[in-house]
């Protein structure tokens, strides 16, 4: 009991009365003395009995989670070696290829963690494989949130939320990557140089100033290391706090099914049970990375040399999330028919260079990122739809978000391969630029396919659902009617399917609304165009009429009553 309860319901004189109910046993005990100083009661009571919903999508939240404890727990253990320091020293130790080579003290101690030091090599690796796996799990769990619209009403800010984790996560990958300083995370940098330069004016100012001198310096790997280990995981943690309250608070999503309402959340409470299952489920991550770190090479970079501006390696790739970045500035042509892109202004201080092909990625990045941030916006001005979702679409029912999302990944995918364009090319015996051109299409054409083959498979997987609601699913049982006919016994699915398959609701299309002036603007005209190619094409759900009227034909071996709970379904649709 909390001394807080106490208090409220106890005058002084009756506290020695309280006392006589000590728990019997020592742990018991303890346990009473540490509340009653705590009062840890009231907040166990609180959250222990939230209930969460149950579906395997909801997982990968908390993949993202543990994998982030993960990152911590190792990445602590290697700042006991690691020296981010660029000072010279001159390799002693017992990797015999670079023995006596000069090198920075931030290479000399990754190698000594990788060779030397007990353990260090699979800290290292359980290090990257926890990063990789962090920024995956925060994607696939991004992706999930997408496609059944849980970042509507009321989540909208705890999308913006997650996207800012997103960011930090891509932050905390690069500088954790660049801190080695050996051929591979040097040539990032340099990049990252080519790219800061490439800012008119200001660019090689905030190139100067973060480099501390003339690219490489020797102040960066210090300040990135600064990021690396405090900054960005401190900004991860308040914002994981935050996200995590923001989950109780609004509640969790759940699936269309039965009894399931836009008031209510069906699942189990938080304690024992889940509590549980997802302390378990940290420890099969664990064991999965540890599998990973212990068995799979990664970042070998002993075989890369000490950072030199010079040589650039063939073959090595970015981490998968940072690819892109890469992927266009090859995608970008230096010249169109033989001209230049790149131009100089004439300026009394003799001419500023501009570098358009690199300052066109600029654009897709910005657009990505912003859009990001700022969809569920986005969407809620599209749709012209205000109101408060906690039952998640299933994504063919929503057949243009699905379609504009998968359009999205497929230009994040194109990008990032243009990044292994190199390998493509090796791997298959292409000819290198004839890959390049081809991604330079895809790069355009590829989105729109996308958008125009996922509306349609959408459509289609609707109108397959609203068979199965009407006719029932194929029984796999020919029978022959008295008549001599033969022909397909069909069965009608279960209440508890029939929920899924018809909970949903299909918006036709929104007229234009006009002004105060009577006008309809311009920008009104570009969303109804977007609401059209969002809403044009529909299927109709199924009515309750029309499943009367199939249930009544006992052609497909069906009863002639409704099963109940049935129509209960139809009428639940959210129209
Ligand atoms: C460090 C990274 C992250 C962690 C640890 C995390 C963790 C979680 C967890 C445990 C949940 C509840 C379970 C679930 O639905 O999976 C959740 C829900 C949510 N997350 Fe994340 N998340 C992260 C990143 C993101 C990102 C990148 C986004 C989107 C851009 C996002 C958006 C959301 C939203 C909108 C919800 C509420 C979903 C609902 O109620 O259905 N999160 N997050
Ligand atoms: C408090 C948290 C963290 C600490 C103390 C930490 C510490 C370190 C240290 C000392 C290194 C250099 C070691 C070496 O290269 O051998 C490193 C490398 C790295 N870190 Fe972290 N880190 C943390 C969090 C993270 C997070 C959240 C991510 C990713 C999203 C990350 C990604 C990386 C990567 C990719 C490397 C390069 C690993 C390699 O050399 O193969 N770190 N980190």
């Amino acid at each position: 009991m909390s001394s807080q309860s106490l208090e409220s319901k106890y005058t002084e004189e009756q506290y020695s009365e309280v006392d006589q109910y000590q728990p019997a046993t020592r742990t018991g005990k303890i346990a009473n003395y540490v509340d009653q100083r705590v009062g840890g009661t009231g907040m166990v009571r609180e959250f222990g009995r939230k209930v969460f919903p149950d579906h395997w999508t909801f997982m990968f939240g908390e993949v993202a989670l543990y994998s982030f404890v993960i990152t911590v727990i190792s990445g602590a253990f290697l700042t006991f070696w690691f020296d981010p320091s660029m000072s010279s020293t001159r390799y002693d130790g017992s990797y015999v290829p670079l023995q006596g080579v000069e090198m920075s003290m931030a290479y000399n101690t990754a190698l000594q963690l990788s060779f030397d030091v007990r353990g260090g090599l699979f800290m290292r690796q359980l290090h990257h494989w926890g990063a990789l796996m962090f920024v995956m799990a925060m994607a696939i769990h991004m992706l999930r949130v997408f496609f059944t619209g849980a970042f509507r009403k009321p989540r909208e800010l705890n999308w913006v939320v997650g996207c800012t984790l997103l960011l930090a996560g891509l932050g905390a990958g690069f500088t954790g990557y660049s801190l080695p300083d050996e051929v591979l995370s040097g040539n990032g940098l340099r990049i990252i140089d080519g790219m800061l330069k490439a800012i008119p004016v200001v660019g090689t100012y905030i190139s100067f100033f973060l480099f501390g001198g003339e690219f490489p310096g020797d102040e960066v790997i210090p300040r990135l290391y600064s990021l690396h280990i405090f900054i960005i995981p401190a900004v991860i943690l308040i914002l994981i706090a935050v996200h995590l309250f923001m989950v109780v608070t609004h509640k969790h999503t759940q699936y269309p099914g039965p009894g399931r309402t836009e008031r209510n959340v069906v699942g189990y409470p938080i304690g024992p049970v889940y509590a549980a299952k997802a302390g378990g489920f940290f420890f099969v991550v664990f064991g999965v990375l540890a599998l990973l770190g212990g068995t799979f090479q990664i970042n070998a970079l002993w075989n890369y040399g000490p950072y030199d501006p010079s040589p650039v390696q063939a073959g090595t790739q970015p981490d998968w999330y940072i690819g892109w970045f890469d992927g266009l500035l090859r995608l970008m042509p230096g010249y169109i028919g033989g001209v230049p892109l790149e131009f100089v202004i004439p300026t009394p201080w003799g001419g500023n260079s501009v570098a358009t092909p690199v300052l066109v990625t600029f654009i897709p990045i910005t657009a990505l990122l912003l859009g990001l941030f700022v969809w569920p916006w986005i969407e809620s001005w599209i749709t012209g739809d205000k109101r408060e979702h906690h039952i998640l679409d299933r994504p063919r029912n929503v057949p243009g978000r699905t379609a504009f999302g998968m359009a999205m990944m497929i230009w994040y995918f194109v990008m990032w391969a243009a990044a292994s364009s190199d390998l493509i090319a090796t791997h298959f015996s292409l000819s290198f630029n004839d890959v390049l051109i081809w991604l330079r299409v895809l790069f355009f054409a590829g989105p729109i396919l996308t958008f125009i083959i996922t509306k349609r498979i959408c459509l289609a997987l609707q109108r397959k659902d609203r068979e199965i609601v009407l006719h029932g699913n194929e029984a796999g049982v020919i029978e022959m009617l008295p008549h001599g006919e033969f022909r397909e016994k069909h069965t009608r699915v279960s209440d508890y399917e029939l929920y899924t398959l018809v909970s949903y609701e299909s918006p036709g299309v929104t007229a234009a609304r006009p002004n105060a002036k009577g006008k309809v603007g311009l920008l009104e005209k570009s969303r109804v165009r977007m609401n059209r190619t969002f809403f044009e094409d529909r299927v109709e759900p199924v009515s309750r009429e029309e499943y009367i009227e199939a249930l009544s034909h006992d052609d497909h071996g069906t009863p002639a009553e409704l099963p109940a709970g049935s129509v209960g379904a139809i009428e639940s649709r959210k129209s």
